[in-house]
């Protein structure tokens, strides 16, 4: 089995790095069909398995890239502070920190996607000075694993900052392990599962919800 010595030393087995960025790769291409990366907007990330009682080690997509297109460096390594952990020329994420304050929040979370889409910038719009929106009476809020009769999902918004630590702190303040998302005002949405299959059952049940919240909202005018 071939292993990668990390700058921390720690070595990692090269299969396990290989799974993650394959996660990545899968889901970046359904989001990019699915026009969820508009103008190389979106982040992803996994956690990629360290040995026991090695510090967690991230696996996220590069900064500024046209997310519809392949190329060879895609992903990279980062440890839980958003450094990268190998020698690399590429820039992980411009909103690791946000990733990496999930993470450090929420352990059971295994995978984090962003996107910016016209509906949940609407959304985040229309419930302007709020600071959360609230879904109810919507079957698909099992997909969120709630069950109970007229349950409601009370889903955070915070501000938008360009000064990626203060959003990365907004994010971590707001952050309930039952609500796996954060909606950023105008910008877009943090969601997470404890799974790749998870968190991306989370992410179109939000987007469904947000896109008959509009369309609610316009038929009633
Ligand atoms: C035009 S998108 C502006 C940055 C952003 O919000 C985003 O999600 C993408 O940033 P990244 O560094 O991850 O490419
Ligand atoms: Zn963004």
């Amino acid at each position: 089995m071939t292993q990668l010595k990390l700058k921390n030393q720690v070595q990692i087995d090269l299969e396990n790095i290989q799974h993650s960025f394959a996660e990545l790769r899968e889901v970046k291409d359904l989001f990019a069909r699915r026009n969820w990366f508009p103008a190389t907007s979106g982040n992803l990330s996994v956690r990629v398995e360290v040995p026991d009682g090695e510090p967690p080690l991230i696996a996220v997509t590069a900064s500024g890239k046209d997310k519809s297109v392949h190329t060879a460096e895609d992903f990279l390594l980062v440890d839980l502070e958003g450094k990268p952990v190998l020698p690399t020329r590429q820039k992980p994420s411009a909103e690791t920190l946000v990733h990496t304050t999930i993470y450090q929040k929420i352990k059971q979370c295994q995978a984090i996607f962003h996107i910016h889409t016209v509906f949940n910038n609407l959304i985040s719009e229309l419930y302007g000075a709020q600071q959360e929106v609230t879904f109810t009476n919507q079957e698909i809020i099992k997909a969120f694993n709630i069950w109970d009769e007229g349950a409601a999902v009370e889903l955070p918004i915070v501000e938008n900052y360009a000064h990626i630590p203060t959003l990365a702190k907004e994010v971590g303040q707001v952050l309930d392990p039952r609500i796996p998302g954060v909606l950023i005002r105008n910008h877009g949405i943090y969601v997470w599962g404890d799974s790749v299959f998870a968190a991306k059952r989370h992410l179109e049940a939000f987007e469904f919800l947000f896109e008959y919240q509009v369309n609610l909202f316009l038929l009633k005018k």
